[in-house]
C-alpha cells in the first residue's frame, strides 16, 4: 500500500541488535585472538629461551672443558682463571634451563639429565684441576677418564637434542595452533564484519527508503493541506458570492426605479467579479433597439450606445457569447479599434418569460474559460431580467391604474387624490388653486356623424392639446366621457381664465385625421372655480366648476366661464 511502512521496518530493531551483536562478537573475537596471539608469541619466546639456555649450557660446558684442557696442557694461569670463571656458569646455565622447563614434565626430564650430565662433567673437570694443582698436569692427565668424559658428553648431547626436539615440536604445534586460531579469528572477523556491514547497509537502505517515503508523505500532506486551503477559500468565495446573489435578489424586490435596479446590479457585479467593467442595455420597444441604460466597473468596455438585435451574437442566439482576448466572432456593437488583448468580452442576453428585455455586456481580465464568471453573471442576468420585467409590469399597472388609456391623461381616481393633496399644500402656503372643467360641445352629434372610433380619436386629440397647453406642475385628467378636468395649483382666477382660453382656442382650431378624413374642428365649453374664493374643499370647487361649465353650455357653448372672475 503506498505510504505504508515496509515489512522490513518492523524488524529494524532486531536486525540492528543482530548487527550490534555481530560487531561486538567481532570485537570480542579480535580481543581474544590478540590475547591468543600474545600467548602464542610468549610460548615461542619461551621455546627460544629454552633453546638459548641449552646453547648457553652447552657453551658453558665446552668453555669450561676447553679452558681446563688448555690449562692442563699449558699450565698458563690465564686458562686457569678462565676455567675457574667459567665453571660456576655450567651449573647456573643448567639450573636456568631446568627452571625454564620445570612446568613441562616431558621437557623437565631431559633438562634434569642435561643438568646432571653437565654438572657431573664440570665436577670431573674440577677434580682434575684440583689434582693438577696439587700433583701437576701429568697426574691430572693420567687421572683423566676418557670413557666417562665421553659418556657425559653423550648424555649432554642426547639430553640437549631431546630438549631441542621437544621445543621444536612444541614450537611447530604452537605455530599450527596459532595459525588455526588466526584463521578462525580472520573468519570470525570477516564474517562478523560482513554480516554487520550487510545488516547496517540494509538498515541504512531501509531508513533512507523510509525517509524518502516520509518526505513523499510530507509532500502529499502539504499538497493536501494546500488543496484543502484552496477548497476552503473557494467555498468561502462561493458562499460570499451566493450571499451577494441572494442579497441582490432580495434587494431587487424592493427596488422601485430602473436606476436603482441598474445601480444595484453594477455594485453586485463588481462584488461578484472584481475587475470587470461593462454596460447594461435595455430594449426600447418603440424603436426596436437596445439602448445603453447604465455602465459599471472601472474599465467600461468599448461598446456602442445602442445595439440593434442583429448586432450581438448573444441576442441572436439567446445565450452568453464569450470572445476571449478579441479572438473569435466579435459582436458588431464592440469597438474593434479599442479591443484589448488582455480583456475578454462577454455578452449576456436579458430575458424574462421568453421576452428579450436587454443585454449585459462585460469586459473581463483575460483568464481561462470564465466558467464561474459566466455562471455568476448568468444568474445576475436572470435576476436582472426578471426585475426589469417586474418593473415594467408594475409601471404598466401603475399607469393603467392612474391614466386614462385613450387620452394618456390622468384618470378620475388620480384627480381625487391629487386635488385634495394640492389643495392642502396651497392652503398651507396661502396660494390660490384653480380647477377647470372642460366638455366637448355636441360630442354626441360628432359621434353620431363620424362614428364612435372617430369620437375616440377626437378625445385623444383633445387630451394631447390640453396636456401640451398646461404647465408641467398642472395635471390634466379625463373626468369621464368627453369631460376633462385640469387642476392648476398656484394659479389664480385670471391666470386660469387665460389658460382656459388658450385651451379653448387650441382645440377650436384643431382638426382630427381619422380613416383618411379630416374631421372637426370642434368647440369646447369650460367652467372654472378658484380656491379660496369659490370654494375651500375639492368637492365644492369641482361642483362650482361643473356649475360654471353647465352655465357655459347654457350660454351657447364654446366659451369659458369663471365662478367669480369675468375675463
Ligand atoms: N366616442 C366616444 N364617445 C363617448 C365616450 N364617452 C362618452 N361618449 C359619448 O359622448 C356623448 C355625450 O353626449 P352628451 O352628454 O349628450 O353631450 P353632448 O352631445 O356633447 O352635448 P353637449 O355636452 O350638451 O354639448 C354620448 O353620446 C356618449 O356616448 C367615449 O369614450 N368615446
Amino acid at each position: 500500500m503506498p505510504g505504508s511502512r515496509s515489512r522490513l521496518s518492523h524488524y529494524r530493531i532486531p536486525l540492528f541488535a543482530v548487527a550490534v551483536v555481530a560487531l561486538v562478537g567481532v570485537g570480542v573475537a579480535s580481543v581474544l585472538g590478540v590475547a591468543g596471539l600474545r600467548k602464542s608469541n610468549a610460548w615461542t619466546e619461551h621455546t627460544y629461551q629454552v633453546i638459548h639456555a641449552i646453547e648457553v649450557t652447552d657453551r658453558a660446558v665446552r668453555a669450561t672443558e676447553a679452558n681446563a684442557r688448555a690449562y692442563r696442557l699449558t699450565g698458563h694461569p690465564e686458562f686457569r682463571s678462565q676455567f675457574l670463571a667459567a665453571l660456576p656458569g655450567v651449573d647456573a646455565a643448567a639450573a636456568r634451563l631446568v627452571a625454564l622447563v620445570e612446568d613441562d614434565p616431558a621437557q623437565a626430564a631431559p633438562a634434569h639429565a642435561l643438568r646432571d650430565a653437565a654438572n657431573a662433567h664440570a665436577a670431573d673437570l674440577r677434580r682434575l684441576y684440583d689434582l693438577q694443582e696439587v700433583e701437576g698436569a701429568e697426574a691430572a692427565r693420567q687421572a683423566t677418564d676418557a670413557a666417562a668424559t665421553l659418556r657425559q658428553w653423550r648424555a649432554i648431547e642426547t639430553a640437549a637434542t631431546q630438549l631441542r626436539r621437544g621445543e621444536t615440536r612444541m614450537l611447530q604445534d604452537r605455530k599450527a595452533h596459532a595459525q588455526r586460531q588466526g584463521l578462525r579469528l580472520t573468519a570470525i572477523v570477516v564474517s562478523g564484519t560482513v554480516l554487520s556491514a550487510l545488516l547496517m547497509g540494509l538498515l541504512m537502505w531501509n531508513v533512507v527508503r523510509e525517509n524518502s517515503r516520509v518526505r513523499a508523505l510530507e509532500r502529499k500532506t502539504r499538497q493536501a493541506s494546500q488543496e484543502m486551503a484552496n477548497t476552503m477559500r473557494r467555498i468561502d468565495r462561493l458562499s460570499r458570492q451566493r450571499h451577494a446573489l441572494s442579497r441582490y435578489s432580495g434587494m431587487l424586490q424592493s427596488c422601485e426605479t430602473r436606476d436603482e435596479i441598474l445601480r444595484l446590479t453594477g455594485e453586485t457585479i463588481h462584488a461578484l467579479v472584481p475587475g470587470v467593467g461593462g454596460e447594461c442595455y435595455l430594449f426600447r420597444a418603440s424603436q426596436d433597439f437596445y439602448e445603453i441604460a447604465a455602465t459599471f466597473g472601472d474599465a467600461p468596455a468599448a461598446s456602442a450606445d445602442s445595439v440593434l438585435p442583429n448586432q450581438c451574437w448573444a441576442l441572436r442566439r439567446g445565450q452568453p457569447h464569450l470572445v476571449p482576448g478579441g479572438q473569435g466572432p466579435r459582436c458588431d456593437h464592440l469597438d474593434v479599434a479599442s479591443a484589448r488583448g488582455d480583456m475578454d468580452s462577454l455578452c449576456m442576453p436579458l430575458a424574462a418569460q421568453g421576452t428579450a428585455l436587454g443585454l449585459l455586456h462585460v469586459a473581463l481580465p483575460a483568464d481561462g474559460d470564465h466558467e464561474i464568471e459566466i455562471e455568476l453573471l448568468g444568474q445576475v442576468a436572470e435576476q436582472l431580467g426578471l426585475a426589469v420585467a417586474n418593473l415594467q409590469l408594475r409601471e404598466t399597472l401603475r399607469t393603467q391604474s392612474l391614466r386614462d388609456p385613450l387620452t394618456g391623461l390622468f384618470n378620475r381616481r388620480y384627480l381625487e387624490v391629487s386635488l385634495s393633496r394640492e389643495l392642502h399644500r396651497c392652503e398651507r402656503r396661502q396660494l390660490p388653486l384653480s380647477v377647470l372643467m372642460l366638455d366637448v360641445d355636441h360630442f354626441k352629434r360628432f359621434n353620431d356623424t363620424h362614428g364612435h372610433a372617430a369620437g375616440d380619436a377626437l378625445l385623444a386629440q383633445v387630451g394631447r392639446l390640453i396636456q401640451s397647453t398646461v404647465r408641467a406642475e398642472d395635471f390634466a385628467c379625463r373626468y369621464g366621457g368627453e369631460e376633462f378636468t385640469v387642476v392648476m395649483p398656484e394659479l389664480d382666477a385670471a391666470g386660469a381664465c387665460t389658460r382656459a382660453e388658450q385651451i379653448r382656442r387650441a382645440i377650436g382650431m384643431a382638426t382630427v385625421q381619422h380613416a383618411g378624413q379630416t374631421l372637426g374642428p370642434v368647440t369646447v365649453s369650460i367652467g372654472i372655480a378658484t380656491f379660496p374664493g369659490d370654494g375651500t374643499t375639492p368637492e365644492l370647487l369641482m361642483q362650482v366648476a361643473d356649475t360654471m361649465l353647465y352655465r357655459a353650455k347654457a350660454a351657447g357653448r364654446d366659451r369659458v366661464l369663471h365662478a367669480s372672475h369675468q375675463g
